[in-house]
């Protein structure tokens, strides 16, 4: 599903903080409700709440959902009939997706934290505007994942689906990685399935190298028993090691032992086969990269033994895929998850 391909009410517009309808007295009588639970939060704003309010959404903190000591970070909570979903606006990144009548298609560490600047494990963190490792040791993956987004937007789509618009916009912090001022963009569409519609507009005068993943970790009840469809002939890189061979993929795959690989060119349509159902993935990105580090998780604080009930299928643009954005650029691409 592409980034405008939702249909929207007419009368149900895209709220952005400067908007000029922000008055909750509007808000009331042209948005349909769909709240479940309001949580009026401190850390954030008050237009944030405000969103939150009128489509379907409310706010929470990671202590109250998922425990732990300290402050934690700010969630979003979007529900409808068709689905819930849970997000950190640290990072607009995806902790939970349950299709109504499903089970969780996302696998969050036990040993998760929710810690300011620290990427929770599990989830769909975003690797952007470079996956991996930089070449100048800059953290890997990007900024993305550990800085906080905005809400500026949150919509109750005619077909029963609820949207929510996250942004990101350059700050100090960033501009020590990436001097370039940008835009990011991910809107979140939950309902039956989740689509997360991701743009990131380069306002440079320069070409920049520019890579970017959705990192999801998908749940599984054993990953040496899950089955990966739709990678059959495609080149992939192992990287496990260092060692950068390359081959191509054939048949299904089931993971054997640390994985670490980079499948080029791959066709839209992924599915995960367990004994507890298929989970299916599409997106319109390139590349899809394929982790689990299984014994070498124990000394990854944050996953430990628990690497046996999760899979990486990492659909983005990387590698050989990834395109350089040329000033003024503009990276549009989605993923969409669902029960099979
Ligand atoms: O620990 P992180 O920085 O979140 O990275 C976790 C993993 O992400 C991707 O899957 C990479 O291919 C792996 O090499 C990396 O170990």
């Amino acid at each position: 599903m592409p980034w405008s391909g939702c249909r929207a009410r007419a009368d149900l517009p895209v709220l952005h903080r400067q908007g000029p309808a922000a008055s909750s007295g509007w808000l009331c009588s042209t948005m349909q409700y769909f709240v479940t639970r309001k949580v009026t939060m401190q850390t954030l704003s008050a237009f944030d709440s405000r969103l939150a309010d009128v489509a379907g959404v409310s706010v929470a903190n990671s202590t109250e959902i998922h425990g732990g000591d300290g402050a934690g970070l700010p969630m979003l909570v979007v529900e409808n009939a068709l689905g819930r979903a849970e997000l950190t606006l640290q990072g607009a990144h995806l902790t939970s997706f349950v299709p109504a009548g499903g089970h969780d298609l996302l696998w969050l560490s036990p040993k998760a934290t929710f810690v300011p600047g620290k990427a929770v494990r599990g989830g769909i963190p975003l690797c952007l505007p470079w996956f991996g490792g930089h070449p100048e040791g800059k953290p890997a993956h990007g900024f993305a994942r550990n800085h906080t987004w905005t809400l500026v937007g949150a919509e109750a789509l005619a077909d029963g689906t609820t949207r929510v618009t996250l942004e990101l916009l350059p700050s100090d912090a960033t501009r020590a990685l990436w001097p370039d001022d940008f835009v990011a963009r991910l809107a979140v569409t939950v309902g039956g399935s989740l689509t997360l519609a991701l743009r990131f507009e380069h306002r440079g005068d320069h070409e920049v190298p520019f890579s970017s993943a959705f990192h999801t970790y998908f749940a599984v009840p054993d990953v040496a028993q899950a089955d990966i469809e739709g990678l059959d002939g495609c080149t992939f890189i192992n990287t496990v090691g260092g060692a950068n061979t390359r081959q191509p993929q054939q048949g299904t795959l089931r993971l054997d032992g640390p994985t670490d690989r980079v499948y080029l060119d791959v066709p839209a349509v992924q599915a995960i086969r367990t004994a507890q159902g298929t989970t299916r993935i599409e997106s319109d990105t390139r590349s899809a990269v394929v982790w689990n580090p299984a014994e070498f998780a124990l000394n990854i604080a944050d996953v430990g033994d628990a690497y046996r009930h999760f899979v990486c299928v990492e659909r983005g643009d990387v590698f050989d895929d990834a395109r350089p954005l040329a000033a003024g650029g503009v990276y549009e691409k989605w993923l969409t998850l669902s029960l099979a």
